[in-house]
């Protein structure tokens, strides 16, 4: 159980998701969606309490909080972040250098094969999102925090992938957080449907009973 209860000037409201399951962050801009995956994170420090599987992460009260590096996370934010000086290759190898089947395998399911030697700079936007799951997946996360990670995506590709996030979190059993404007890709994916406006929770279940029908667009 993920745990969650903040009490800021963006962000009011106490959540609770259960663990290996696939949450969706839905809302409108501005609704606090990136705020909250930064609390997860441990990029933000204060005016929230964070429990996850029991242990405390995030506690102002008794001035506890765990860096980032400690957490077991893999992120994708819209920066993507990726270092500039490396390949995609070596910026997953700095993630997860003694793991190269795990390299090969991600290299392969994200469609990045012909560009393992490039560096960033050389990548479009599309391939560099790619890289960038490839490398929040590297160091075999336990909890998976994805700011719309298929936005640069064509169709085919969006849909494809898709598939390979819901296979990913399944077989490895992660706990996945994952902001998305695209209601038909909520629909598949979730578990469980968390709609936020104006940093407060306005509605939380699968997706058929937040939005109703099965959960398409209407
Ligand atoms: N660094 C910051 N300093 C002050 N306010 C901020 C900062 N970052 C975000 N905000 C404000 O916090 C609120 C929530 O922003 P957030 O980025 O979490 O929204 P979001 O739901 O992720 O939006 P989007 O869908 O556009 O990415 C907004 O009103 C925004 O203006």
């Amino acid at each position: 159980m993920i745990r969650i209860k903040a009490h800021t000037p963006i962000l009011d409201l106490s959540l609770e998701v259960a663990s290996r399951s696939l949450v969706v962050l839905y809302g409108p801009s501005g609704s606090g969606k990136t705020t909250l995956l930064r609390m997860v994170a441990g990029l933000a420090r204060s005016g929230f309490y964070l429990e996850v599987d029991g242990e405390v992460w995030d506690d102002p009260l008794l001035k506890i909080h765990r860096p980032p590096q400690q957490r077991g996370i893999g992120m994708v934010f819209q920066d993507y972040a990726l270092f500039p000086h490396l390949s995609v290759r070596e910026n997953l190898a700095l993630a997860n250098g003694s793991d190269a089947k795990r390299i090969d395998y991600l290299i392969d399911a994200l469609n990045l094969a012909p560009l393992a030697d490039r560096k960033p700079a050389r990548l479009s936007g599309g391939q560099q999102q790619r890289a960038a799951l490839a490398r929040a997946l590297a160091r075999r996360p336990r909890l998976l925090l994805l700011d719309e990670p298929l936005s640069a995506q064509d169709d085919v590709l969006r849909a494809r992938l898709q598939g390979f996030l819901l296979d990913i979190h399944r077989t490895e059993g992660l706990t996945t957080l994952l902001v998305t404007h695209d209601r038909q890709e909520a629909a598949r994916l979730a578990d469980t449907v968390v709609s936020m406006a104006d940093g407060r929770v306005t509605g939380q279940g699968a997706p058929r009973e937040v939005w109703g029908g099965r959960g398409e667009i209407y």
